[in-house]
Formats: C-alpha cells, structure tokens, sequence
C-alpha cells in the first residue's frame, strides 16, 4: 500500500487516454486500490460530455460521439482549476441509455492524486500541460470491440446491432484519426491496459515520488 503526503493541498493530476474498453477505467481503479483511504480521485472525461437537451431522442442517437468537439472540455479545465486549488467540485454524470447528461453530480474532494481517464484527453495542449503523467492504454481493437459488444449491450442499454453499426461509422474511424495518433504525447504506453501487476507496481511509486516531492 502507497502512502502519500495529503498535508499539500495541490492534487497532482495523472492521465489515462486509450480507446473505448481499452481498459482505460480499470487501470485507473488499480491505481487507486494501491492508495490508502481516500488518497485517490478517479474523473471520467465521459462525464463532460455536452448536454444535448436541445435534440431529441432520435438526433442524440446520431452524434458523433467520438469526436473532441462532442466533449465540454471547457468545464473540465473549470473544474480541474479548482481542484488545483484544493476546492472540491461537483463532476457531472453521464447517462449512456439517454445520451445525455444526467441532473445528477457527484462532489469530487481535491484529493492528493487524482486521475482523468477519457478517450479525448489529449487533443488540446492547454488541458495535455495539467497532467504529469500521461499514460496510454495500448489494447488491440478486436479486443476493445469484444469488450464493448459485452459491456454496452449489458450496461449502456444497447443492441449489437447499434454497436457495430457504431463501431464502423464512428468509433473505429474516429480512433484512427485521434485517438490513436495522441499515444505519442504519453509518457508511458501500457500494452493491454491494467491488469499488470509491474506496470502498477512501477506506477503507483512514480506517482509517490511525483506528490512527495
Ligand atoms: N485486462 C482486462 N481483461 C479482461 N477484461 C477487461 C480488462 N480490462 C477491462 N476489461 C473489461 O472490459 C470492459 C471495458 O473496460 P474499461 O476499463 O471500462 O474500459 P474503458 O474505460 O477503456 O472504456 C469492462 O467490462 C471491463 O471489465
Ligand atoms: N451517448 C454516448 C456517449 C458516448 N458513447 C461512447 O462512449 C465511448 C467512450 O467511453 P469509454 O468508457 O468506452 O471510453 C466512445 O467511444 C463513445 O462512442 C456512446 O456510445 N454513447
């Protein structure tokens, strides 16, 4: 178990970028299991997903939702800002059934890690400078595919039909375009995401030394 100094109200802020069902959320929950109590936040980037209230059901089913500009990253960097601060911040949820976001929010502490795990998270430079360390979850994308056959027709309310329909329309395309070129901004590349026992060995004391310091 990894402890680190919380008397620094500064959170140091870790990314993961990868693609969808890369594992992106596992690792993340990995990292923080090696913490003690409360030391580590965990932000999802999907939870920035703009409100689409103005469209109905139907044209929200359309989005492309694996491209940057569907992505409220203004609010993120709001409210990375005040976390840097050592404010809390009430983080938006996501419903995937409503493609939208939901009334509720969840009050994250400014805790002294705190990871952002997202597709996007690499795309502008102004909110790549905040983290410092930025890692990438390198997993096939047959074995993404796979997963998110699995996990949206369990958990996002969807059908494999709209998956794969999906899948080539927008979320392999999009993958290629952006998020597949952005691993070169990583520091570190994970392959097959976080179930790596050394790869989270060697993680969590880099991440020690980086709030220690
Ligand atoms: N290393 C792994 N081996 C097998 N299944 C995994 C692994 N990592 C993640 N998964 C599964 O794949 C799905 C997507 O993983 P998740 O971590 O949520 O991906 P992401 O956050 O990148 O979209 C989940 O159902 C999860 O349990
Ligand atoms: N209404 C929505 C919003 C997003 N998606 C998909 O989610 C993926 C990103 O989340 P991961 O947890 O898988 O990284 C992204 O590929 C979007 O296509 C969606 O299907 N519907």
């Amino acid at each position: 178990m990894n402890n680190v100094n919380a008397s620094n109200n500064h959170p140091v802020f870790i990314s993961i970028v990868g693609a969808s069902c890369s594992g992106k959320t596992a690792l993340a929950r990995n990292i923080a299991k090696r913490f003690s109590g409360s030391q580590v936040s965990v932000i999802s980037e999907d939870n920035y997903y703009k409100r689409q209230d103005q469209l109905t059901p139907e044209q929200r089913v359309s989005i492309n939702y694996d491209h940057p500009s569907a992505f409220d990253h203004d609010l993120l960097l709001e409210h990375i800002a005040k976390l840097s601060k050592g404010e809390s911040i009430d983080c938006p949820t996501y419903d995937y059934s409503l493609h939208n976001r939901s009334e509720t929010t969840v009050e994250v502490q400014a805790t002294p890690v705190i990871i952002c795990e997202g597709i996007m998270l690499y795309q502008a430079e102004v909110l790549r400078n905040l983290f410092a360390l930025k890692l990438f979850v390198d997993t096939p994308l047959d074995i993404c595919l796979a997963r998110r056959i699995g996990r949206d027709v369990s958990e996002r309310n969807r059908s494999v039909e709209s998956v794969l329909t999906q899948y080539q329309d927008t979320v392999r395309p999009m993958y290629l375009e952006f998020i597949e070129p952005s691993k070169y901004y990583a520091d570190i590349i994970l392959p097959m995401g976080g179930h790596n026992e050394i790869a989270l060995d060697v993680l969590s004391s880099k991440i020690t030394q980086l709030v220690n310091r």
